[in-house]
Order: C-alpha cells, then sequence, then structure tokens
C-alpha cells in the first residue's frame, strides 16, 4: 500500500536533516554545532546468528543507534521490519532527540532493531531472536543509559522478552524497556498512549482549520498499535473513520467503519483487506489516498507521502502517527494546497511520554492508575502544541509547525549540552 518511489526522493536520514537544516537555519547554528547534533553519539550493528525450526541457521542483522543524550538516557523503540538498515536507524534515533526534547520528558534519542520478518517466524524463533540481539546490545542498554520500548512489529511480549533477558545479567530491571505487559510493571495507558497523544493533538489543532473534531472523517493507513488505537479514539470522540489501510489493501465505508469490530479482526490475524461487514468496500491503494476526508492519519511507514502520491490526497489536516511518514516535497506540496501538517515529532510523542511515566513508576516500583497516567499525558501534549504552535505563529508566511517543533527540539538540546559543557 505505500508505493516504494518514496525512497527514492531521500534516504531517511537526508529527510530528517532536511528539516533540522531548515530549523538550524533559523537558529543560526555554526557550522560545527550543526555536524555534532547531526553525528550519533554511538552506532552498534551486530549479526545473529538464529537457528530456525527448519535446522538452517539464518543471520539476521541488529543495530541500536544511539543519538544525542545529552537531556537524559537514550530513549527510543525497538522495529522488527525486513527493510531496516543503519541509515533508518539513524534517522529514527535523531528524531527521537528532537522529539523528547519538544514534549520536555528527560531523554536523549535512539532507536534500533533487527532486519527480519516476525510474520515468517514462528513465536519461539522470535523469542529466541530478541534474546539474541538483546545479549548483543546489553552492554549499551540500562535504565540510566538506554531504555527501549515497542515501535513497528514488536509488542510487550517482545519487551517482556529483553526484560528478562537483561535481567539474566544485571538482576531483575523493569526500568530497562517500557511499553511491558501491565502483570510486569508496564504502565496502564501505555498501549494506547501514541494514539492518545496523537488524538489530544488533534483537538488542539483542529480550530486552525475550522474544524469540529466530533464532525470530523477521518482515513487512517496502517492499523497496528498506533493506527488502530487512533481510530478507536478518535470514533469515541464522535469522529466517523471512513477508510483504513494496511499492507495487504484498504476498506472504506462513507457511513463510517466500527473500528472496534475491525481492531478485533486485525488482532484476531485477520487484514484489513479481508475484513468484511455491512457498507464496507474493498478499494485500491489510490483510492484509499484520495479519499474524501477532514483528517488523514498515516500510521505505518516512513515516505508514505511522497512527491509522487501527494496530489492524490483530499483532506485538511494530516496527523503523523508514523514517524517521518512525509517527504519534504509531499510536505510542500500538501501545504501549498492548504493542508495543515500536524507533524511527527509532536504528534506521535505520547508514546515516549508515557514510557517516560512508566520509566518513573518502575524506578520508584510504584503504580499509577490509568485515569492519572491520561491526565498527564493530556498536559504535556497540549504544552507542546501551544509551545510549537507558538512558535509557529511568529513567522508570517511560513508557519509550518514541523520546522518551528524541530527549532524548539534542537534548541533545548543545545542548552543541555552546554550546560553540560558537551562543546
Ligand atoms: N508504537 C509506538 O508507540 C509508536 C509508533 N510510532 C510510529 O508509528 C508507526 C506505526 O507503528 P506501530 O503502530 O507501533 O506499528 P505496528 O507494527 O503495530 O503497525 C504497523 C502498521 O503499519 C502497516 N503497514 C506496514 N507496511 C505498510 C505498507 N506498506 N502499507 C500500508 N500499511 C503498512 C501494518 O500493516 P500489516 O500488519 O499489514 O503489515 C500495520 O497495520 C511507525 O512509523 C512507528 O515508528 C511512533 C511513535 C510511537
Ligand atoms: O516509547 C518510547 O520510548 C519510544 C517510542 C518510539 O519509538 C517513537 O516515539 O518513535
Amino acid at each position: 500500500m505505500l508505493q516504494p518511489t518514496a525512497k527514492a526522493e531521500l534516504s531517511s536520514f537526508e529527510l530528517v536533516r532536511h528539516y533540522f537544516d531548515l530549523a538550524a537555519d533559523r537558529l543560526a547554528l555554526p557550522d560545527d554545532l550543526r555536524e555534532v547534533l547531526l553525528t550519533a553519539y554511538r552506532e552498534v550493528q551486530v549479526a545473529i546468528p538464529v537457528r530456525l525450526s527448519d535446522g538452517r541457521i539464518t543471520t539476521f542483522h541488529g543495530y541500536r543507534v544511539q543519538h544525542n543524550g545529552a537531556r537524559g538516557p537514550f530513549k527510543g523503540g525497538i522495529r522488527f521490519h525486513p527493510q531496516v538498515d543503519l541509515d533508518e536507524f539513524r534517522a529514527l534515533a535523531a528524531l527521537m532527540t528532537w522529539k523528547t526534547a519538544i514534549v520536555g520528558v528527560p531523554f536523549g534519542g535512539a532507536k534500533g532493531g533487527v532486519d527480519c520478518d516476525p510474520s515468517l517466524l514462528q513465536p519461539h524463533e522470535l523469542e529466541k531472536l530478541t534474546r539474541a540481539f538483546t545479549q548483543r546490545i546489553d552492554k549499551v542498554l540500562g535504565p540510566t543509559r538506554d531504555i527501549p520500548a515497542p515501535d513497528v512489529n514488536t509488542n510487550a511480549q517482545v519487551m517482556a522478552w529483553m526484560m528478562d533477558e537483561y535481567g539474566k545479567g544485571h538482576g531483575y530491571t523493569p526500568g530497562i524497556v517500557t511499553g511491558k505487559p501491565i502483570a510486569l510493571e508496564g504502565s496502564f495507558g501505555r498501549e494506547a498512549a501514541t494514539a492518545r497523544g496523537l488524538v489530544y493533538l488533534f483537538r488542539e489543532a483542529a480550530p486552525a482549520v475550522n474544524l469540529v473534531p466530533q464532525e470530523a472523517t477521518v482515513a487512517i493507513q496502517g492499523y497496528g498499535n498506533v493506527g488502530s488505537w487512533a481510530g478507536r479514539l478518535l470514533s469515541r470522540l464522535g469522529a466517523r473513520v471512513v477508510a483504513v489501510a494496511d499492507e495487504s489493501g484498504a476498506v472504506r465505508a462513507e457511513r463510517g467503519l466500527d473500528t472496534d469490530a475491525l481492531a478485533a479482526h486485525v488482532r484476531d490475524g485477520g487484514r484489513v483487506a479481508d475484513y468484511v461487514a455491512d457498507g464496507v468496500e474493498p478499494v485500491s491503494g489510490e483510492e484509499f489516498l484520495a479519499t474524501d476526508c477532514d483528517v488523514f492519519v498515516p500510521a505505518a511507514l516512513g515516505g508514505a507521502i511522497h512527491a509522487g502520491n501527494a496530489d492524490l490526497l483530499r483532506c485538511r489536516m494530516v496527523v503523523e502517527g508514523a514517524n517521518a511518514p512525509t517527504t519534504p516535497q509531499a510536505d510542500e506540496l500538501l501545504r501549498e494546497k492548504g493542508v495543515f501538517i500536524v507533524p511527527d515529532v509532536m504528534a506521535n510523542a505520547g508514546g515516549v511520554v508515557v514510557s517516560y511515566f512508566e520509566w518513573v513508576q518502575n524506578l520508584q516500583h510504584f503504580r499509577w492508575d490509568e485515569r492519572e497516567v491520561n491526565d498527564k499525558l493530556g498536559t504535556i501534549m497540549r504544552r507542546a502544541y501551544r509551545e510549537v504552535a507558538a512558535r509557529a505563529a511568529k513567522r508570517p508566511g511560513d508557519g509550518s509547525l514541523r520546522v518551528a517543533a524541530f527549532e524548539l527540539g534542537i534548541e533545548r538540546v543545545v542548552e543541555a549540552a552546554r550546560l553540560r559543557g558537551n562543546f
């Protein structure tokens, strides 16, 4: 459902660098400082040979990129996907650095993962691979060093295996990962947190395009953790989710999809394209993108909206659940058409904010109830939106939230690094 031409436009890191440069120009950052801020602190690359059930050894490749730790321990998700590479993790780790700074949680940025396709692995193979990966990156992890979390194709179970494997050498350490199962000191609210944060921001942003959130129509690309929770929470708000896509295809329903039923269908192993219900029709990838809606939520992979398809979009607002879903060319094209974009570094920051809450709870071996978690999340997300929007408003003619958000994030990282005497 994503068109591969996206990657050809710019590499993942070039894409992040593009937005970094725009913000760095505004901040008048000197070249030497730019170089420091664009260079990852540490990049770990490991080979992970695993004997699979067919008796053969498959060598997977694992990565952990720690981008910048000026503001606190490195923090960011673990992605399992056949197409990941070092360039992509460099980009995603840098985004984490700006994201944590924008929402003001005391972390740096990291990202990592393995080049595997979990859909081709049996559960015990996935566990074996996860444990072997954890052993190989163990030395750079730690609750005050680097704290992973779930990302694409990883979940609470994968975090539980990572925590258990890490604990073999270090003793019981729940604060080593976030996004764990509730039974293992995971935080209430973390599973839905990325989407909940996105919905908080959508509500803040809606007036900018005269949109009433409760009356909005929405199309969602990706129906995993972020997409399916966004669908369910937006439906609960009263919005109508009229189209959804995953890798298998897309469905559309003018009167609105039953987002809970669709989530249950996916949770039980179904694909979006196979979802059958009254008033629901299968559509092509292009028809999906061209769905008439108020809000488009990319919640799949990077580069999904690019120069080759941005023109198809018929929405008033894009709220980026995915990381780096919009290429610079597409971003410009959409903004020229008057589409209001709430960028990834703020729109999907709810996940890491509640990861921060989980970490804080783990350090104290204490638990907050879900209402407390959600309320605190709302306070942080709304504050971040207002701070970024206020900065964007100072640039009449180019009120891009993305560049303003990058500016804010970079500024905070520079301040912390300077105060620590890092440069
Ligand atoms: N989980 C989190 O807390 C956070 C996630 N994010 C970002 O949100 C995005 C989604 O992550 P998450 O929900 O956790 O991941 P999941 O693995 O839970 O879900 C990914 C979804 O994307 C779909 N997808 C994958 N490839 C394509 C494709 N080519 N076309 C259309 N859909 C596709 C998958 O479909 P299928 O199942 O058919 O493959 C699946 O529905 C990522 O960009 C991630 O970095 C950002 C912040 C936090
Ligand atoms: O929760 C976290 O620590 C990180 C989530 C993540 O990977 C992201 O925000 O992209």
